[in-house]
């Protein structure tokens, strides 16, 4: 299967994204559990290797453009959206028992519990019916990636990071007009401090893992999303190539 995933990124080396679809398919080990059906061994158990899920994580500081273009990759790939951010919020407006804790937590621009979060993106993975999901802000601790892990019990596929100056990521927010309780210049310095010092070494993890997709977040939503169409767009080209040749 590796060969043939290799002998697939020189075919299409002429075309425009050839070189995501050379590194993606350098990076397919990962993609092949999706794809190839042959049951492996996980804990002693034999799994049918289809079941995994398809999931990209979404990361970068407050106001880098996460949500904006997760909207542009659902219209145009079809992944399921999980904010990790709007779960917390619905929690909130829903007067759970978890409310008051959230709603101080994100005021104050620091991190809900993993094992509150992450119990919320199971339940909405569970319930949607799919298989491919987008999962904006999160993680944003080693804390959040380790309890994801153990509850979830798989490793992302892909790692967006959208990079973007932290002057850009204060005017953004402070025009964002959403009523959000942490859209104030006070909660904003603080939620950069919490970015830079527990979300960025996550970031670096995916990093030495491979996984990492570094978007530059500066100029219009069109032009940063032209940067994340080619990731998408390979991962596509490589499974359509690899069920033609399954079909073989
Ligand atoms: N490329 C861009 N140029 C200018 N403004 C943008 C751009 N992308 C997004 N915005 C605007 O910046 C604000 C923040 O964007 P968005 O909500 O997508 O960021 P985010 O990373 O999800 O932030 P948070 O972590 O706070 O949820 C929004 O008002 C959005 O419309
Ligand atoms: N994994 C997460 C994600 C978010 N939070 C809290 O919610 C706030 C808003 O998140 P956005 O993704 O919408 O920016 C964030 O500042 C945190 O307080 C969290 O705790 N854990
Ligand atoms: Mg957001």
């Amino acid at each position: 299967m590796w060969r043939r995933v290799a002998s697939l990124s020189s075919f299409i080396s002429s075309s425009s994204s050839s070189s995501f679809v050379a590194q993606t398919a350098s990076r397919l080990n990962t993609w092949e559990s999706l794809t190839t059906g042959i049951p492996h061994q996980e804990n002693g158990v034999s799994v049918p290797k289809e079941k995994n899920p398809f999931i990209t994580f979404v990361l970068g500081g407050p106001g880098s453009g996460k949500g904006t273009q997760c909207i542009k990759i659902v219209e145009t790939f079809g992944f399921k959206h999980l904010s990790a951010g709007d779960l917390l919020r619905r929690e909130i407006a829903s007067n759970s028992a978890d409310g008051a804790m959230i709603l101080n937590t994100i005021k104050e621009g620091k991190i809900v519990p993993s094992q509150v979060t992450v119990k919320l993106i199971q339940k909405e993975m569970e319930s949607s019916g799919s298989n491919k999901f987008l999962i904006d802000g999160f993680p944003r601790t080693e804390e959040n990636r380790v309890s994801f892990e153990r509850i979830i019990g798989v490793e992302p596929n892909v790692v967006l990071f959208f990079d973007c100056p932290e002057e850009e990521m204060v005017k953004r927010l402070l025009n964002r007009n959403q009523g959000r309780v942490d859209d104030n210049l006070e909660t904003i310095k603080k939620r950069l401090k919490v970015f830079e010092a527990l979300s960025l070494p996550v970031i670096n993890y995916y990093s030495h893992r491979g996984k990492l997709y570094t978007i530059k977040a500066v100029g219009t939503e069109d032009e940063i999303f032209e940067q994340v169409r080619p990731i998408f767009t390979a991962f596509e080209v490589c499974s359509a190539s690899t069920m033609i040749l399954q079909a073989q």
